[in-house]
């Protein structure tokens, strides 16, 4: 049988007061895989400062901790890995520079950019936007016949992104897709993140 599908938790572009106690309390709220840094245009500083402060409240939990945008920096700071886009630097000197850690890649809706992820070493590949989202301006949008002929073709896991909530995940799940990565579905549940996390694996279980 195949893995089950798994949640991929990537933080708010800018972090809220309080937030290591938010997330502290999400990740307590259910199975999360990994949580994503991703701050947006913070200086280098400022993201350093939120791994030293969050990577352990994420390790702490078992759950992988990876920084977006910078291989470098994830190295330096002892990170279990990194998220690249396809404008984000050299993929394989990031491949090289972390060795044994996760080195995942965006590659929007292209069976193409996959292919070359793959052959690179990546350890996932990313597909979306597959929803409509205010975090994000995505200039692709992915199907899940994408998910389908990626996850019967290759080992390699796909991680599913853009928009996805708890009401629109099963087709995704179901088309083969191996991570569900999420922002505004936790961290703008109305009810809280905690909420937010237990709704999405909830349908996961539920679309499984
Ligand atoms: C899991 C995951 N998938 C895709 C992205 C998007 O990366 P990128 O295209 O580099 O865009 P930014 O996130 O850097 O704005 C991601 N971060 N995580
Ligand atoms: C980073 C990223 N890359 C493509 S869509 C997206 C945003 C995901 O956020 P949300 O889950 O709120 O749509
Ligand atoms: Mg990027």
């Amino acid at each position: 049988m195949d893995d089950p599908c798994r949640l991929y938790l990537i933080t708010p572009p800018v972090l809220p007061p309080g937030f290591s106690e938010s997330l502290a309390a999400a990740l307590d709220a259910g199975d999360v895989a990994c949580l994503q840094l991703r701050l947006k245009d913070a200086p280098r500083d400022e993201v350093k400062r939120a791994v030293e402060q969050l990577m352990p409240i994420a390790q702490a939990r078992g759950v992988a901790f990876l920084l977006n945008d910078d291989a470098i920096l994830a190295a330096e700071l002892g990170c279990d890995g990194a998220h690249l886009g396809q404008q984000d630097g050299d993929h394989a000197g990031a491949r090289m520079l972390l060795p044994g850690r996760i080195l995942g890649i965006t590659c929007h809706d292209s069976r193409h950019l996959a292919m070359v992820a793959g052959e690179m070493g990546a350890d996932y590949v990313a597909f979306g936007a597959f929803f409509p989202t205010s975090t994000k301006e995505a200039k692709h949008r992915a199907t899940t016949d994408l998910l389908e002929w990626w996850s019967e073709m290759f080992e390699i896991p796909c991680v599913a992104i853009g928009g996805i909530t708890a009401a629109n995940c099963a087709p995704l799940v179901q088309a083969g897709a191996d991570f569900l990565a999420v922002v505004g579905a936790v961290w703008n549940h109305p009810e809280g993140p905690a909420a937010g996390l237990r709704a999405m694996n909830a349908a996961i279980a539920a679309a499984g």
